[in-house]
């Protein structure tokens, strides 16, 4: 029996099983069974083909979205509008065969776009491209979910079923579960809040599915199996997701006003240019990018070309910031001087794990080098201490902007 085949018969088990408290313990296994499977169907072809022709597109830029949709939804015209690169758009589905990538300034950064072929329910499967897509969108930093506005809103459910399978899961976080395989002294199952979805037994039967038998187990909030099971496997990708409800313009007012009071969720058409800047201020929020300016010694900060941290590529500490500058910068670094939101006082003088915030301006001072030679060259100079005066010029700089 292939995997496809096993998948639909644990499927098909669940469908008939009841829940309850008695066939608790028994879903849960079947879970954990499915899981597995699921992850199995993911693994690479034996062929050694990565089955990814014309879509390793090159990161680019500050951070990457990638346009996910049904077909005909609108994903390249709006690719088109966003961009200004030029994505075939027609009125039959499965016009875009590849991936397209297209740029997007904003607030001083650079976004990489990737339009996509259109997918269709099971996807994950194998159906159409919609490996290659799916495994496109695992390497995105936020999803932009296409619908068509004025088809049934269902699609959206098929969509997020279907990236749920390949453990994609949109707008969560992992569970709040420390686990811990160990080599001896079986499973330690406890936790610090009250649990209303999971006890010991269900614990050990799951684990028990994956041959686990020694294990620290600790939960941190009342999680549920398919949690736990997340947990375990390790591999699952959780990715912001807007869903971005195209061609309003064939929508009533209506339900354009009912769309843009759900949650993650912009009307717009592509077509008729509305509402492109109400989705890029949401995509911009979601991504939640920190621009730091950086200055030298005594100049002015240099507003026009910031450094773009990301909480999640990299992080945004101080460290982070060096890491992204020069990637030996981090082991000369001295103190940093910070001045804007993050900081208590201006400047304040911080060390490596300082959290950075969006526009804030950062001077690094070096520790003095003795071989010479090297110094002052690039973003930094080694120097002594900033005198308050240059120091209060900059702070009123860095918060007119
Ligand atoms: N009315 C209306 N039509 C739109 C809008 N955006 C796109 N369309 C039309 O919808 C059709 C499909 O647009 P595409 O951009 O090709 O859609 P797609 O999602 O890229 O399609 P595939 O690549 O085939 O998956 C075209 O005829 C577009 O002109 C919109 O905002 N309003
Ligand atoms: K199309
Ligand atoms: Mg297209």
């Amino acid at each position: 029996m292939g995997i496809l085949e096993k998948i639909k018969e644990i499927e098909a088990e669940m469908a008939r099983t009841q829940k309850n408290k008695a066939t608790e313990y028994h879903l849960g296994q079947l879970k954990a069974k499915l899981a597995k499977l699921r992850t199995e169907l993911q693994a690479p072809p034996k062929d050694g083909k990565g089955g990814g022709e014309g879509f390793e597109v090159q990161k680019y830029g500050d951070g990457r979205v990638a346009l996910i949709g049904f077909p005909s939804v609108g994903k390249s015209t709006l690719l088109t509008a966003l961009t200004g690169t030029k994505s075939e758009a027609a009125a039959y589905e499965f016009t875009t065969l590849t991936c397209i990538p297209g740029v997007i300034h904003y607030n001083e950064a650079k976004i990489q776009l990737l339009d996509l072929p259109g997918i269709i329910e099971g996807a994950a499967e194998g159906k159409g491209r919609g490996r290659q897509v799916i495994a496109v969108c695992k390497s995105a930093d936020l999803l932009l979910m296409v619908l068509d506005a004025s088809k049934p809103h269902g699609h959206r459910e098929i969509l997020t079923r279907e990236l749920e399978s390949v453990g994609v899961r949109l707008n969560r976080r992992p569970p709040s579960i420390y686990f811990k395989k160990k080599k001896t002294g079986g499973i330690s199952f406890s936790s610090t809040v009250p649990l209303t979805r999971m006890d010991d037994k269900l614990c050990h039967r799951i684990l028990q599915e994956y041959k686990i038998h020694n294990a620290e187990v600790l939960f941190r909030e009342d999680a549920d199996m398919d949690d736990l099971i997340d947990v375990i496997e390790g591999n699952r990708r959780y990715t912001r997701c807007l869903y971005v409800y195209n061609k309003i313009d064939v929508c009533s007012i209506e339900e354009v006003d009912m769309i843009a009071r759900m949650p993650h969720s912009i009307p717009c058409s592509a077509f008729q240019n509305l509402n492109m800047g109400g989705l890029l201020e949401r995509m911009w929020d979601s991504m939640a990018l920190v621009r730091v300016y950086t200055k030298k010694v005594g100049g002015k900060p240099d507003f026009a070309d910031p450094v773009v941290l990301s909480a999640d590529r990299g992080g945004t500490k101080v460290e982070s910031l060096c890491n992204q500058i020069h990637r030996t910068l981090a082991a000369d670094f001295l103190y940093a001087l910070v001045w804007g939101t993050s900081s208590k006082h201006y400047p304040q003088r911080c060390g490596l794990s300082h959290q950075l915030e969006d526009e804030d301006v950062v001077q690094i001072v070096k520790k003095k080098v003795t071989t010479g030679g090297e110094e002052g060259r690039g973003r930094f100079k080694t120097t002594k201490k900033e005198p308050a005066r240059i120091a209060d010029r900059e702070k009123k700089a860095a918060l007119k902007t």
